[in-house]
């Protein structure tokens, strides 16, 4: 595994974490024990079904919900409870993309406006928030006019393209992708694949890459960890999880993900509705 420049420490390492959310009286434990590693210049892919705690997992390590116990070290440093001052330093390494291109930027403010805020509101002056946010609009190929539109005149992919220029605009060490993708058609999800993955080619950004679908994540991710009912059921090499997985819930998961072949489908449906009537319904 590519890890710190510098050392053996992961660039992030999530232990033992438990996350609890309050529903009324009650507690409800969204995430039992998760661990997950990240070096520098990696992509690990999060997948499971809905509800399965992949978002949560994401909040965690940006601080938007809370941690009940475990800890999460971000280059060496304990970040678990990482709040205010501190929390917003690590804005600087640590960034997001959300699913929605369409609710994550402002409408009323412009495009140039959006990418120079982090910047400015970090203490880098007008001309180098400019020259910087040119550079980010190259990276994320989008014509240099970019600056001066508002949101609104945006398709999907390409406000999905100004969301990733946002994050990378303090150039990150890593990136929580939460469903970057799922709200894009086939085509379009395909070229903004292709961008995270020149991306970080160019930039050595590491990725923490949440998704519903072992298809997208197949073609991005250097590691995949399994999410089931709030624990990580496997995690390995992204070609083991993809071809060889080890857990019963890895291969449903992998025999539901949809395949351009409708015969191959086919196929994979009834293997799938098999393997359901011979293991039953619990996944162990
Ligand atoms: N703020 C909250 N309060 C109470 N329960 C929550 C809260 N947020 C999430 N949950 C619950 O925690 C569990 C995990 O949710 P989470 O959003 O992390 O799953 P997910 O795998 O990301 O699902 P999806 O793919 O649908 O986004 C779900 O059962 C969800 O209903």
């Amino acid at each position: 595994m590519k890890t710190d420049a510098n050392n053996d420490t992961p660039l992030l390492d999530v232990a033992d974490l438990v996350v609890d959310y309050r529903r009324g009286r009650t507690t409800f434990r969204a995430l039992n024990g998760v661990s997950v590693t990240i070096g520098a210049g990696e992509c690990v892919g999060l997948v499971g079904e809905s509800g399965s705690g992949k978002s949560t997992l994401g909040k965690a390590i940006l601080g938007l919900t809370e941690v009940t116990s475990g800890r999460i070290s971000f280059a060496g440093s304990d970040i678990t409870h990482a709040k205010g001052a501190a929390r917003r330093r690590l804005a600087a390494d640590l960034q997001v993309v959300f699913q929605d291109p369409y609710g994550s930027l402002d409408p009323t403010l412009t495009v140039g406006h959006i990418l120079a805020e982090p910047l400015t509101a970090a203490g880098t002056g007008r001309a180098e928030a400019r020259k910087a946010v040119a550079e980010m609009l190259d990276h994320v190929r989008l014509p240099a006019d970019t600056v001066t539109r508002y949101p609104s005149e945006f398709s999907g992919g390409q406000r999905q393209r100004i969301a990733i220029a946002r994050a990378l605009v303090r150039r990150p060490r890593l990136i929580v992708c939460d469903e970057p993708v799922s709200a894009l058609d086939l085509t379009t999800q395909a070229a903004v694949i292709d961008l995270f993955i020149d991306i970080q080619r160019e930039t050595g950004v590491s990725y923490l890459f949440v998704s519903h679908d072992l298809g997208v994540v197949r073609r991005i991710c250097h590691r995949v960890s399994v999410m089931y009912q709030g624990e990580c059921v496997e995690t390995g090499p992204n070609e083991t999880i993809t071809r060889n997985p080890a857990h019963s819930y890895t291969r449903r998961l992998l025999l539901a993900s949809p395949v351009a072949d409708p015969a191959r489908q086919a196929e994979r449906r009834r293997s799938w509705l098999g393997l359901r009537t011979a293991t039953g319904s619990p996944v162990p």
